[in-house]
């Protein structure tokens, strides 16, 4: 009768029904939440962190679309930036640009992967990409430059693994491509209705509601009468 681990996305997700900045709504039920919160999100490490931390949770993370992992102990680094970095020199070098402008906060602390605006062209950065061996993800938020192997799902088993509880027990929501191998290590799994169609073929449920409502509807649905 206790509620289930929940890992969830941030972008789609725990957003308001603008799509933009996080749910208000979402605080109290996370901060009360009676198992381990994980965030799992394609944001560089400090975002995620910094959501626990105002929350009021553990920060249990999966960062980067995996690429960082933190377990409240330990951090894991399942890629390196460089060959994300390279790619994005040769899109410079054919006249484009990532699109954040010279200061931007999107790269700025991003250790294994880069992020490009959804609004600079993604053919030549998938074609580049692909010549270097890695892939390009569109999240519906950004385009993310990535090695192949790192995935949110791993992080999570991760995580699990060292905080101790049951992959099997946890419940995962998503909106995006990027959520497909965390709805995959779960054992039960929600898209919110603005979730792409790939993450809705993943889902075990595809949600009425959209952001944040759907997340809340998943935790009104599973809190406390949970039994496995
Ligand atoms: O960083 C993104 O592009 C999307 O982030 P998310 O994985 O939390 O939705
Ligand atoms: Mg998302």
């Amino acid at each position: 009768m206790t509620a289930p681990p929940l890992a969830l996305d941030i972008d789609g997700t725990l957003t308001r029904p603008d799509g933009w900045g996080i749910d208000p709504r979402i605080f109290d039920p996370l901060r009360d939440w009676d198992a381990p919160v994980v965030i799992a999100t394609g944001k560089a490490f400090p975002y995620p962190v910094a959501l626990c931390h105002f929350i009021g949770i553990p920060e249990l993370v999966v960062a980067e679309n995996g690429g960082v992992v933190y377990t409240g102990d330990d951090v894991f680094f399942t890629a390196d930036r460089e060959a994300a970095q390279a790619v994005v020199e040769d899109y410079r070098a054919a006249g484009y640009s990532p699109g954040w402008g010279a200061e931007n906060t999107v790269n700025r602390w991003r250790e294994t992967e880069v992020a490009v605006n959804l609004d600079q062209p993604v053919g030549p950065l998938r074609e580049i990409a692909a010549e270097h061996g890695l892939e390009v993800i569109d999240t519906g938020y950004a385009y993310h430059v990535k090695d192949t192997t790192p995935n949110k799902g791993d992080g999570l088993e991760t995580i699990a693994e060292h905080v101790g509880f049951d992959l099997e027990a946890c419940v995962a929501v998503g909106d995006s491509v990027n959520d497909v191998s965390t709805f995959q290590a779960v054992g039960r799994s929600f898209a919110v209705a603005n979730a792409d169609e790939t993450a809705k073929a993943a889902a075990d449920e595809v949600l009425e509601e959209s952001h944040a409502d759907g997340t809340l509807a998943v935790l009104e649905r599973v809190g406390g009468h949970w039994t496995g």
